[in-house]
């Protein structure tokens, strides 16, 4: 379904992504863990086409993506939604708005200029919000409502793509641990119940223990790991982040009784957190 083929991105002198190969056959849940630097974002946003490739292939279906231009490129930006750590929206639009602005790449732009929705759109923009349970917030502006009702908001807004794939950079970083356990239940939901691929950054252990199929750790721009959240031990995780033995895999999670200060501010220098 979607393989990438050794994709290398070099910013000047630092090589962010390094000849990553990653091969995934069906639609699941895949976490990508690292510490702060080790190219997640850029993976994703390549992915997306947010960022060119410098060499490599990324093929979705047998074609390969990264070297799409123009109208087909956006066509495939629309397929493969992005979410955000902060969410991205249009802070002072109504939360309905902000779900048909994910229509942008698949309509006329005047019609969009003047928010001109088709009866049809809003009623699919309604039902998604409504299966997000948030469909009573649909007339207040984004800014009114919570980072975790934001989130969903930017998840709602990615499924009026109808995408194929989410890719979702940090989408809990932001939250507290009550609201993202609801975003990634939202987007666990999304995965099982629409057989959409879902690919995460995530920057805590447990999150991604909890949720996906399988994880990705990445070090240095290169892939360390690549199995399931059985095979992710505390010593493999201490080989991905590149830490000491004060590496305390407790400070790593998003639970509110986590670690002592001191393996808050390790985990914070490991993790950028
Ligand atoms: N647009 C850019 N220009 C220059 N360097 C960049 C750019 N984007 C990323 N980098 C560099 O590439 C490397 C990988 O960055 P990236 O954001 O992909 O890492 P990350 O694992 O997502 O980290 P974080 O969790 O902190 O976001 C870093 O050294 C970063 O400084």
């Amino acid at each position: 379904m979607l393989e990438i083929r050794e994709v290398t991105r070099v910013f000047g002198t630092r090589t962010a992504v390094d000849r990553v190969s990653i091969r995934i056959d069906r639609p699941a849940f895949v976490g990508v863990i690292g510490r702060s630097g080790a190219g997640k974002s850029t993976l994703l946003r390549m992915i997306n086409r947010l960022t060119d490739v410098s060499s490599g292939e990324i093929l979705f279906e047998g074609r390969d993506v990264a070297a799409l231009k123009g109208a087909e490129k956006r066509a495939w930006q629309s397929r493969c939604a992005m979410v955000f750590q902060q969410f991205n929206l249009v802070p002072r639009l109504d939360v309905a708005s902000n779900v048909l602005h994910g229509l942008l790449g698949r309509r006329a732009t005047l019609p969009t200029l003047f928010n001109l929705w088709s009866a049809a759109d809003i009623s699919r923009a309604l039902e998604i919000l409504d299966r997000l349970g948030i469909a009573d917030q649909a007339s207040k502006r984004a800014e009114a409502l919570s980072g975790g009702q934001q989130q969903r908001v930017a998840i709602a807004r990615a499924l009026m793509q109808d995408p194929a794939i989410i890719l979702a950079d940090e989408p809990i970083a932001s939250l507290d641990p009550m609201n993202a356990q609801v975003v990634m239940d939202t987007l666990h939901r999304i995965q099982t119940e629409d057989g959409r691929m879902v690919l995460a950054n995530l920057h805590t252990l447990d999150t991604a223990r909890r949720y996906c199929d399988r994880v990705i750790g990445m070090r240095d721009g290169r892939v360390v790991f690549d199995g399931t959240p059985a095979q992710l031990s505390t010593q493999v995780a201490r080989e991905i982040y590149g830490a000491d033995e004060r590496f305390d895999e407790a400070a790593t999670s998003t639970a509110l009784t986590a670690g002592t200060q001191a393996d808050d501010a390790y985990a914070t220098e490991m993790l950028g957190a």
